[in-house]
């Protein structure tokens, strides 16, 4: 990877915060889009936003670069607030957010080394220079060899590379993510993440993503905020939030990459006393770097049995979720203990035969 890309942003500015919302509001009609939403991202964060179709997090984009006014509410990137603006004392303004797209918008009649460097030439850089900048970051992206390629000549990934290269090009103190790996297939999806927190870690670049995609977030945000219907219902550090869900919409977002009841059980719980109850566990951080399982079993050998479950990683941080099926007489004494263990425990019911 090249490392002569300059990095103006974090040379000159001081302030921790990137950007911060305070309280902002946009409503369409009876819908409240946002609805007094207030946030921050620190300097060389990477944080994901997510929430159900609906919940006003595309609103929340346009609001920050600009193409949505927000009713009220405070906007700062860098330090400057930007509501109430005008159209022309924006423009310097959006050149500090760069951006990329899920279906990568760029111009099919240009060279790839011509919509790295359009950025540039809309800011009067002379021809010569762009392209020297152009090529630095085509290196930076792993694309040194497509600079006379159209686009119609590269694969998905390729092309969010380029447009991740155009996004860079003005040095931009912001990288703001609209759902960049939805239209990828997996395999390119991880590669394009790996980029992002390369350039994230090399360059410091500050990044907000958007996203539907759980395991986006999972694989490289430090911090998570879930919005519905509007409004912040949840925010924290990824392994935190992913691993103990508050709010039912949280928990809703996530079921599809947390380990959850196998179906045959699920289908056979009852919410009367009678059988094992099944217990679902989840312990993460400090907690469950210790012999969790091991203690546990040790403390109810004949009548608790692991029935699904295990242990993952989220930046660094071990997060565990298991379901546990325990005899009735034991059940209040084994919560008791799993939670003295730093565990959140949630009895989900019962089983008459055995799961
Ligand atoms: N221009 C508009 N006119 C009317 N209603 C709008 C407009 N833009 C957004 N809304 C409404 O505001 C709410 C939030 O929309 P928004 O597009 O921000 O949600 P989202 O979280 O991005 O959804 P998705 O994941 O489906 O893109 C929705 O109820 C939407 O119908």
């Amino acid at each position: 990877m090249n490392k002569h890309v300059s990095w103006t942003a974090s040379e000159t500015e001081t302030s921790e915060d990137v950007i911060r919302l305070t309280d902002l509001r946009r409503r369409f009609g009876e819908t409240a889009a946002l609805d007094g939403v207030s946030l921050s991202v620190q300097r060389g964060e990477i944080l994901g936003i997510i929430g159900r179709s609906g919940a006003g997090k595309s609103t929340l984009i346009r609001c920050l670069n600009g193409l949505e006014r927000p009713d009220s509410g405070k906007i700062e990137i860098d330090g400057r607030e930007i509501t109430g603006l005008t159209e022309a004392s924006l423009q310097p303004l959006r050149r500090k957010i760069g951006m990329i797209f899920q279906h990568f918008n760029l111009l099919s009649a240009k060279t790839v080394e011509e919509n790295v460097a359009l950025p540039l030439k809309i800011e009067g850089w002379p021809k010569a220079k762009r392209l020297a900048r152009a090529a630095e970051l085509l290196e930076l992206v792993g694309l040194s060899g497509k600079a006379k390629a159209y686009p119609s000549e590269l694969s998905g990934g390729q092309k969010q590379r380029v447009g991740i290269a155009r996004a860079l090009a003005a040095s931009p103190a912001l990288l703001l993510s609209d759902e960049a790996t939805s239209a990828l297939d997996p395999e390119t999806t991880r590669s394009i993440l790996a980029l992002l927190k390369d350039i994230n870690s090399k360059l410091g670049l500050t990044i907000l993503l958007i996203t539907h995609e759980m395991e986006v977030v999972r694989n490289i945000a430090d911090r998570v905020t879930v919005l519905d219907a509007g409004r912040i219902v949840e925010e924290g550090p990824v392994w935190q939030v992913f691993s103990r869900p508050q709010t039912e919409t949280t928990k809703s977002l996530l079921s599809g990459i947390r380990p959850q009841l196998p179906l045959n059980i699920a289908e056979r719980l009852s919410p009367s006393g009678e059988g094992d109850a099944i217990v679902a566990i989840d312990i993460a951080g400090l907690a469950a770097a210790g012999p969790f399982l091991r203690s546990l079993s040790a403390a109810f050998p004949n009548d608790s049995r692991l029935v699904h479950g295990g242990v993952d990683h989220i930046r660094e941080q071990p997060v565990g979720r298991f379901f546990v099926a325990v005899s009735a007489a034991s059940v209040s004494n084994l919560v008791s203990f799993a939670e003295r263990l730093g565990a959140q425990v949630e009895v989900l019911g019962h089983v008459a035969d055995h799961a």
